[in-house]
């Protein structure tokens, strides 16, 4: 394996205990710079205990590891979204992975309603505690990063997040889901929504496109493996914040590919805005005037995006499509 990528290391205790003293104005530069860098970066003293991410992983594998009739007794539908999946599309090849998603139940119309084994009610229990938490703390970092990181007004972007269509993935690649050698975990790709919080198992697999095409060349050496970091939750903007910043954070296109026999778990927070508003890039806060992109309805950019997820509908969705 090549040499592992260490993303920023960015310790966000202080920003959370006391977001205008001085050592806060040090971090919020630090994931300012992330942001507007690789698109990412490592945090550690998010406050999530350590205790609860390894429940949630525990129980994670728990289910993964269950029969395939507990499994398929909740797997998503096309009507409905959320619970197991075997059959991902990502730019319309099939991941080698299996996944399990919940999140807000924000209606059949968006992503679904949630589904539970009800086989395992540890499972259920664990990762909706990790939900809330998780949840309480991208208020928080919305906050920092939009009002004293971008200069935005923050009654302006706390209503793109009332109603937010929030979800967890649960991930779990493992060798034998693999069709051949070169077969990935998860196509390339950008998150759709806000920003994505990781958690993972340590076993490493995410790789991020740090050359300046479209990542579509396999293989590219400039696709490279991150290191995990223990309890760290991988910080990534997406494609909703690098709009609303006019293109100053990036949205980073990644991948995961797992080269060791052991599975990867990982557990990806979408922190999402709520479906029915639209987003616009902008650049001048005062005057609110737009620069490079057409106003944006999340709802519907979901929409396309999770079309060319469940079937192959040629090219999929791209904050791209939107620039004026
Ligand atoms: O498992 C990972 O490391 C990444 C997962 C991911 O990119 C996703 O679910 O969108
Ligand atoms: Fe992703």
């Amino acid at each position: 394996m090549d040499e592992l990528v260490e993303l920023p290391l960015i310790n966000i205790e202080c920003l959370l205990v006391d977001e205008s003293g001085e050592e806060a104005s040090e971090t919020l530069d630090a994931l300012v710079k992330a942001c507007e860098g690789f698109g990412c970066g490592q945090l550690v003293g998010h406050g999530i205990p350590v205790e609860l991410l390894a429940k949630g992983r525990e129980e994670s594998e728990r289910f993964f590891k269950s029969d395939s009739g507990v499994k398929m007794r909740v797997k998503r539908s096309e009507d409905n979204a959320r619970g197991f999946m075997n059959d991902e599309l990502t730019k319309n090849e099939r991941d080698a992975k299996e996944a399990f998603d919940f999140g807000k139940d924000c209606g059949v119309d968006v992503d679904g309603v949630n589904r539970w084994p009800e086989e395992l009610p540890e499972f259920r229990r664990s990762l909706e505690e990790y939900f809330s938490r998780v949840e309480e703390l991208c208020w928080k970092l919305t906050k920092i990063l939009t009002t004293r990181g971008l200069g935005l007004p923050w009654d302006s972007v706390r209503s793109l997040f009332e109603g937010h269509s929030s979800f967890c993935r649960v991930n779990y690649y493992v060798e034998e889901f693999s069709q051949h050698e070169t077969s990935l975990g998860i196509q390339r790709h950008t998150d759709a929504g806000f920003f994505t919080l990781l958690a993972t198992n340590g076993v490493p697999g995410l790789q991020v496109y740090t050359g300046d095409g479209d990542g579509s060349d396999r293989e590219d050496k400039a696709w490279r493996t991150v290191k995990p970091v223990e309890d760290a939750l991988c910080f990534n903007v997406a494609d909703m914040l690098q709009v609303l910043s006019d293109d100053r954070f990036r949205s980073i296109l990644h991948r995961v590919k797992t080269e060791t026999s052991d599975p990867r778990l990982s557990i990806a927070f979408f922190w999402n805005p709520s479906p029915d508003i639209v987003v616009q890039s902008v650049t001048d806060p005062v005057s609110c005037s737009a620069s490079k992109y057409k106003a944006l309805s999340f709802g519907e950019f979901r929409r396309k995006r999770f079309q060319g997820d469940f079937a192959d509908v040629g090219r999929e969705a791209q904050i791209s499509d939107y620039l004026l």
